[in-house]
């Protein structure tokens, strides 16, 4: 019993050494999902500076984060609104905004990417980071669907590298799918699995395949909705509510894709399709790459398979 529970005793202190040594976390892209990483990052007490091109779509990023958490507050404070304010306050305190990402990469313990869904961007940003942070500093993409293989191809630290995958809204959904290739450290991954559970998600672990697990069964099926709508077998939005009431989703596939951004679907068909042309569920769509040359890109651009222009 006595050995039993000290090597309880040391797993767990290693887990909170891991986990005490992520104090800094850097979330490169404050889009979308940059936005909601750094938010859940905030809140549960780590240090975060996130990451943009330009210093008007950080502040713009940091807008977005101050009205997500003022929908939590107002649902989890709403019987002690001095306590809300409080988390609010300590929150957007542990938030910093910067467009000089090798800066704040030279001294920070987790890198978290979240920019555009496209390879070689991904992988010329992680190349440079690599030769700026510290030697002990763990890089992670939320990528949909790249191999974190090949993202990490550019860095040495090809053991300090994983996938941290996130959902859209960030501050709502409950799962990090943690990701490690070949050459990520068991350290690593269990550095990442503790950092997930520490913003309050619930970690599963995949290989480094397409789209992980949840998209590699979720796109697809976002894709076929477009083919029937393609085909004219129904509409975007009988097809909507088909999925809704008939298999209880929150959202249908129109809704979905529209909120997730349509850019980032197509970015997702495209990689794949080119990992296997001959795989008809990963053929690309007419429609949405006429919808994206049009900036028509869902929820974000104001305009997708719907209208959101108030
Ligand atoms: C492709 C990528 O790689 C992977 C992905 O991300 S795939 C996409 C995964 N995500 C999904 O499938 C989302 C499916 N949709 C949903 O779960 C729900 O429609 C939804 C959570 C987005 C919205 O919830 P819903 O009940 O329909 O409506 P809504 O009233 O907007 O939200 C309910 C409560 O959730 C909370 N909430 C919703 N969005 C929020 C946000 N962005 N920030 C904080 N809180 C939020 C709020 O408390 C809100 O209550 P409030 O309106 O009084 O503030
Ligand atoms: N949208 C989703 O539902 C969702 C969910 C999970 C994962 N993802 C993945 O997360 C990533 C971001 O997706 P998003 O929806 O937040 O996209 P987004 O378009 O909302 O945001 C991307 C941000 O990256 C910034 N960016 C682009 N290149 C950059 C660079 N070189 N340096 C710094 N910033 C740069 C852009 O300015 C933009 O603000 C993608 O890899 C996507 O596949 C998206």
């Amino acid at each position: 019993m006595a050995f039993a529970t000290s090597a309880l005793v040391r797993s767990l202190s290693t887990s909170a050494s891991r986990q005490a040594a992520i104090k800094h976390v850097t979330v490169i892209g404050g889009g979308l999902m940059g936005t909601g990483i750094t938010q859940v990052a905030a809140q549960s007490g780590h240090n975060v500076t996130m990451c943009d091109v330009s210093d008007d779509i950080v502040q713009k990023g940091l807008a977005r984060i101050q009205d997500s958490l003022k929908r939590v507050v107002k649902k989890k404070y709403k019987d002690d609104p001095t306590a809300g304010q409080k988390f609010f306050d300590s929150t957007m305190e542990n938030i910093r905004i910067d467009t000089n990402v090798e800066r704040v990469a030279a001294s920070t313990d987790l890198v978290i990417e979240a920019i555009i869904e496209n390879l070689d961007i991904k992988q010329k940003l992680f190349s440079s980071l690599d030769k700026v942070a510290p030697q002990h500093t763990i890089f992670a993409s939320n990528t949909s669907s790249l191999p974190i293989k090949d993202i990490a191809s550019t860095c040495e630290r090809q053991d300090r590298f994983g996938g941290l995958h996130f959902f859209n809204p960030v501050p709502v959904m409950k799962l990090v799918e943690v990701v490690r290739f070949g050459a990520t450290s068991n350290e690593t991954f269990q550095s990442l699995t503790d950092f997930g559970q520490a913003v309050g998600k619930t970690t599963v672990s995949c290989k480094d395949t397409p789209g992980f697990i949840v998209n590699r069964l979720l796109v697809p099926y976002m894709m076929e909705a477009v083919r029937m709508l393609e085909r004219g077998d129904a509409s975007a939005k009988d097809i909507d509510v088909a999925m809704k009431l008939g298999a209880g989703y929150p959202m249908g596939p129109f809704e979905l894709t529209d909120y997730v951004g349509i850019d980032t679907c197509k970015f997702i068909m495209d990689g794949w399709h080119e990992l296997d042309p001959d795989q008809p569920l990963f053929k690309p769509s007419e429609l949405v790459n006429k919808l994206v040359a049009e900036g028509k890109l869902g929820m974000k651009s104001g305009e997708g398979f719907y209208s959101y222009k108030k």
